[in-house]
């Protein structure tokens, strides 16, 4: 644990480092302080929501682990991320997904959903003076146990879906208008075959019609954006996946919609870090869902890890802050969900701070002069600048918790909220 005292003479050091490369650290901080970053409201509670239905979790993602605690009512849920904005620094959004309404002991189905079932959501947003992004929930509900959505052969169920997503966006512009920032709306589907398919164009030219009749309504922007994910293969989907890299990236292109990309949802070996600079030069906006991929698309927390660092560095190198909406995409059931949104929201802010502190123009420089030995040199030295310090300097700054200090308060929320939840 370090005292307030050798915090800021260890900022001062890293200051005066930091300035002799050209890096003014004040500046960093500001512009750190300026960036979202959309918190995900399904950590909180192993992806399960609110509706008045027993329906399991499917769509070929799972939450694994059974650690205690996890949030079983609007009200839990909102105290537990509370607790963990009491953790986080820096600017946030929520991210709610559309089985997060709340009727009041009413069955209403995914197709018939009002912005007056997330009212609650909007005043507690207001409050906490947020903005809130949403998502249609096209997964865990008999019309999906197919395993296909907007791309199902059968109209009925198309229709139901379509419906869906038009409510979603309905809602999704609610939540610009009433906070005064617009709602990034996020089509994910899981459509898609556990079994090498036939037919591969079917499917995916109902997918395409789908989208065009959600899409169809103009929405002003000023409140609303549409993104759409794709995603490589799921749990039942090993084979074929309906909405694929391609299909998305063509569809966004065309039709200039946000596309998202999920750092789970690709080849283990491909990064979504070096997708973004491609995409910025044909899409407006992209989203996306910072994930963990171990093995497969298994949406651990996110670590601090050589990826993190590439995508904050990808965002802030190109100035694309504005352009690239940064949401979080992780769910680990087993261990404490609060320091889940915790280490993994820090750890999403400490890649960007790290990126701020780069003299990008100078190692750019050494690019174009074909000095690639001192431009090794340099970002292996800059990987032991002290980052941390100015980290811990900002967290201070700003009344948050320096270091591991963190864990001591989500011990006692444990021990004084969580424990008394039954299992
Ligand atoms: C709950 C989310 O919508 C989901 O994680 C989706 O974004 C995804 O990544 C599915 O693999
Ligand atoms: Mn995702």
């Amino acid at each position: 644990m370090r005292n307030k005292k050798q915090v800021v003479e260890a900022y001062a050091l890293a200051k005066d480092l930091y300035g002799r490369i050209g890096i003014d650290t004040e500046k960093a901080i500001e512009r750190l302080t300026q960036i979202p970053i959309s918190m995900h409201c399904w950590q909180g509670d192993d992806v399960t929501g609110f509706e008045q239905t027993d329906c399991q979790l499917s769509g070929g993602i799972q939450s694994t682990g059974n650690y205690s605690g996890k949030a079983k009512t609007p009200e839990q849920l909102r105290g537990d991320l509370e607790k963990a904005f009491t953790l986080i620094p820096g600017k946030k959004r929520l991210n709610l997904h559309a089985m997060y309404l709340e009727t009041e002991g009413e069955r209403v189905d995914r197709d018939e959903i009002e912005p007056k079932h997330f009212k609650k959501w909007v005043s507690w947003a207001k409050g906490h003076n947020i903005g809130l992004d949403f998502n249609p929930t096209l997964f865990s509900h008999d019309k999906a146990n197919d395993g296909l959505t907007l791309s199902h052969p059968n109209k009925g169920i198309r229709d139901f879906w379509i419906e869906h997503c038009k409510r979603a966006r309905k809602i999704s512009a609610y939540f610009g208008r009433a906070l005064g920032t617009p709602s990034v709306m996020n089509i994910w589907i899981p459509d898609g075959f556990k079994d090498v398919p036939v037919d591969r164009l079917g499917p995916r030219q109902r997918l395409k019609d789908s989208l065009d009749k959600i899409l169809e309504e103009k929405m002003d922007p000023a409140y609303h954006l549409d993104a759409i994910e794709s995603k490589l293969f799921g749990i039942g989907s090993e084979s074929y996946v309906v909405g694929s890299h391609e299909f998305y990236m063509g569809y966004a292109v065309k039709n200039d919609t946000v596309l998202c990309l999920d750092a789970g949802h690709f080849h283990p070996t491909e990064v979504i870090s070096n997708k973004i600079s491609a995409l910025s030069l044909f899409t407006n906006h992209l989203l996306l869902h910072v994930s963990r991929p171990v093995r497969w698309d298994s949406d651990h927390v996110v670590l601090l890890d050589e990826e993190l660092r590439e995508i904050a560095l990808e965002i802030v190198r190109h100035n694309l802050v504005n352009r690239v909406h940064i949401g979080l995409d992780f769910f680990d059931a087993s261990i404490n969900r609060i320091a889940a949104w915790t280490i993994g929201t820090r750890n999403m802010m400490k890649a960007l701070l790290i990126a701020l502190l780069e003299p990008t123009d100078a190692l750019i420089k050494l690019e174009q002069d074909f000095n690639f030995t001192k431009r090794l040199a340099y970002l292996e030295e800059l990987k032991s600048y002290p980052w941390q310090a100015v980290w811990d300097y900002y967290c201070h700054k700003n009344g948050f918790p320096i270091g591991l200090d963190w864990m001591e308060e989500v011990k006692n929320y444990e021990a004084e909220v969580l424990a008394y939840r039954c299992k």
